[in-house]
């Protein structure tokens, strides 16, 4: 049996959007305090038994995150021409932060963006 471990980190960011072309109030200007849940996958283990330091994986992520917190997010050059909806902002992370976390120990399995308390996009991609 082939062993997987699967890390996941927490991170939040608080920002605007409006969603063009949506029939109710969300076309309308307003916020979140949106939770990114980071998920990693990686089979081998270090001399110290981690796959990767949680530490290692937040920084990552802060350094993408950090561009969108506290924002109005269509102004973000990747939200000019599509909706900054939480599919659009859950694979933006995801290819965002797996250019700088991808070794050869370590990919991304997915990420997850929650809205609300209520609703959240979970995003992942094929090898
Ligand atoms: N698939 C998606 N659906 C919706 C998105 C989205 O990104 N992807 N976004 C929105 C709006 O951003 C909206 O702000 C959602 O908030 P809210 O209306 O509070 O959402 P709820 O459905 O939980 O609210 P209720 O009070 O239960 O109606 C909308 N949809
Ligand atoms: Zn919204």
């Amino acid at each position: 049996m082939a062993q997987k471990f699967v890390l996941k980190t927490v991170l939040d960011f608080a920002a605007a959007h409006t969603l063009q072309g949506y029939p109710g109030d969300c076309s309308k200007l307003h916020g979140h305090n949106w939770k990114i849940e980071v998920q990693i996958v990686g089979s081998q283990l270090n001399e110290i038994g981690m796959v990767v330091d949680f530490k290692e994986i937040k920084r990552h992520a802060k350094e993408v995150i950090k561009e969108l917190d506290h924002t109005y997010l269509n102004d973000h050059p990747h939200f000019t021409q599509i909706n900054p909806t939480a599919e659009n902002i859950a694979a933006f992370l995801y290819r965002q932060i797996a250019e700088r976390i991808s070794d050869e120990r370590v990919a991304m399995h997915s990420i997850t963006v929650w809205e609300n308390d209520r609703n959240c996009v979970i995003y992942s991609e094929d090898e």
